[in-house]
């Protein structure tokens, strides 16, 4: 079998047969693929996006988001009140996200364990797996902070409240603070120059620019994965048939789910697709008296935790506050201006300061996260209305971020909004803030941290897969990836996806041994 097969260049249908066939190859998948087939294991990675390189990565800000993202990183929710914003290339998301690498926090799992009753992801029993996660993924401690993260550790210095730096997954950062474009130089290390090419020295074979369509199933057992390719180039789309003895799906949330969905797999309590999260993302722009350059350096690298878990764990909303890689299209697209405002925005760009909170989902009887749905064409649709428990995080969130913007000096500070103007004060914020009408489309929103759809649980009636990643009721298929999260996490979530997925699917990988010997 060739190792590399661009499916839009397929002439004539196409049957082909491994171990295991992977769905995506981003940190789910690209993990998952590794550790099988260096396992010994023949693997079929299928992925929808092209096969780009870091000889390929122009910097080019539109381009680059047509051709790594899903629609073009713009992929609206139901009601258009936010984008969510997903990588779409071999490596996935891992090849254009910023490197940032938190663990899982204790609160997360301790709920996970304590209120799902899930076993096996305790701080204790995940912390071999995120070494291993850390030495794959060369997460190393980073000091080299730009003045936009150094901004945000002076005010939650002066505020007294909890600031730490963040690891990242880089060798060798020539600091360029585009990571959301592919790594020129190949210091991220996403699967694109990991696992992906680990793989390939194997059994592996990578079948890219190949949309995953339906699973074909019989029983309880998926017989064949038909793929079609994502680009048309001939006259005809020829037809893919992918047989495996183990199928696993790693397409990422609202992908993965959509998957499931569409190969009408059992489900009797109606769960794929819901309890999606995304740790809603919203932005406060400061204006500081020197230059602060956020474009340069690496982008996140400071965080603080002071808000996270402030309420405790089943209480009112909690965020996380960093800074943001202030690259022209992120900060431009904040927000809205016409005339002589647009041209004193730009002017000002070198001095703006950005920050982003993320709000966790997902631990209180209000936040029970979105669905995915499936439009005519079977196309994912992501329905997460924002309500009033996800309006009040946003407010204070806005509230600390400007608190602490004004803190480190800014001379003025605006929520990422359309209908407040920069504040001059933090009593003129504060106010402001407080009586600011938050809702869609006023206020700039998005999330680039979809988790869920697919969640992880001991039991049929409340979860879509077990603890194991294995779907309920089909015997040959597991889901890995950030799907099958039962909340989100409340940080940044590749180097959990990373740990469990190195778990998960070395566990499968001894389980398929055991059945051959
Ligand atoms: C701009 C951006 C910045 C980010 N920054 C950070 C950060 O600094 N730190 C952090 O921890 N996290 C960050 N993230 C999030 C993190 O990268 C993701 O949570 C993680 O990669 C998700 O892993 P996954 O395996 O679930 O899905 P992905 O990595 O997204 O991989 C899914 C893959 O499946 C493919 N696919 C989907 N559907 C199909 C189909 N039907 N057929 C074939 N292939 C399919 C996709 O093209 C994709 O390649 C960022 C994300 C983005 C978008």
């Amino acid at each position: 079998m060739d190792k590399l097969i661009d499916a839009s260049y397929l002439q004539k249908d196409l049957d082909l047969e491994a171990d295991f066939v992977i769905v995506g190859s981003g940190a789910g998948g690209g993990t998952s693929a590794e550790i099988l087939s260096k396992a010994g294991y023949s693997v079929i990675i299928v992925e929808e996006g092209n096969y780009e390189r870091s000889k390929d990565f122009d910097l080019k800000e539109l381009s680059t988001f047509n051709r790594l993202y899903f629609e073009g990183a713009t992929r609206p929710t139901k009601d258009k009140a936010f984008t969510v914003v997903q990588g779409r290339t071999v490596g996935g998301s891992t090849v254009v996200n910023w490197t940032t690498c938190i663990r899982t926090p204790k609160e997360t799992l301790s709920y996970w364990e304590t209120e799902l009753g899930m076993k096996g992801f305790s701080n204790e029993e995940m912390e071999p797996w995120f070494d291993i996660a850390s030495k794959r993924f060369s997460i190393q401690p980073w000091e080299a902070h730009n003045q936009n993260n150094n901004l945000l550790s002076v005010g939650a210095k002066k505020l007294g409240w909890r600031y730490n730096s963040i690891p990242r997954n880089v060798k060798n950062c020539n600091m360029l603070g585009y990571c959301g474009l592919g790594c020129p130089v190949d210091a991220k290390q996403s699967q694109l120059v990991t696992t992906i090419p680990s793989a390939l020295k194997q059994k592996t074979t990578l079948l890219f620019r190949a949309n995953a369509v339906k699973y074909n199933w019989k029983e309880n057992k998926i017989d064949h994965l038909y793929c079609k390719p994502s680009v048309q180039t001939g006259e005809t789309l020829p037809k893919i048939r992918l047989f495996a003895k183990h199928f696993i799906t790693s397409a990422g949330a609202i992908n993965s789910p959509a998957l499931l969905l569409r190969s009408n797999l059992p489900d009797p309590y109606g769960l794929i697709g819901k309890r999606t999260f995304v740790q809603l993302h919203n932005y406060s722009v400061a204006e500081m008296p020197t230059p602060v350059y956020g474009f340069f350096g690496a982008p996140q690298s400071v965080a603080s935790d002071e808000f996270l878990w402030k309420d405790g764990v089943k209480g009112r909303a909690g965020y996380n506050i960093e800074a943001v890689g202030a690259q022209p299209i992120v900060l431009m697209n904040l927000r809205k201006l016409v005339g002589e405002e647009f041209d004193s925005y730009v002017k000002s760009y070198p001095n703006l300061h950005v920050l982003v909170s993320q709000i966790r989902d997902g631990f209180h009887e209000d936040s029970l996260g979105g669905t995915v749905q499936l439009n005519e064409v079977g196309y994912p649709i992501l329905d997460y209305p924002l309500n009033d428990f996800i309006v009040d995080g946003i407010r204070r969130s806005y509230l600390s971020m400007a608190e602490c913007q004004f803190a480190a000096g800014a001379k003025t500070v605006v929520p990422a909004n359309n209908v407040v103007n920069p504040f001059k004060t933090w009593a003129e914020a504060k106010k402001g803030i407080e009586k600011m009408v938050i809702q869609s489309p006023n206020t700039v929103v998005n999330s680039t941290h979809p988790l869920g759809g697919n969640a992880m649980g001991n039991s049929m009636e409340s979860s879509v897969v077990d603890t194991n990643g294995k779907f309920h009721h089909i015997q040959n298929l597991s889901v890995i990836d950030g799907s099958i999260f039962p909340t989100s996490l409340g940080v940044n979530p590749s180097y959990t996806i990373y740990a469990i997925a190195s778990k998960l699917a070395t566990n499968l990988s001894k389980e398929y041994q055991s059945n051959v010997n």
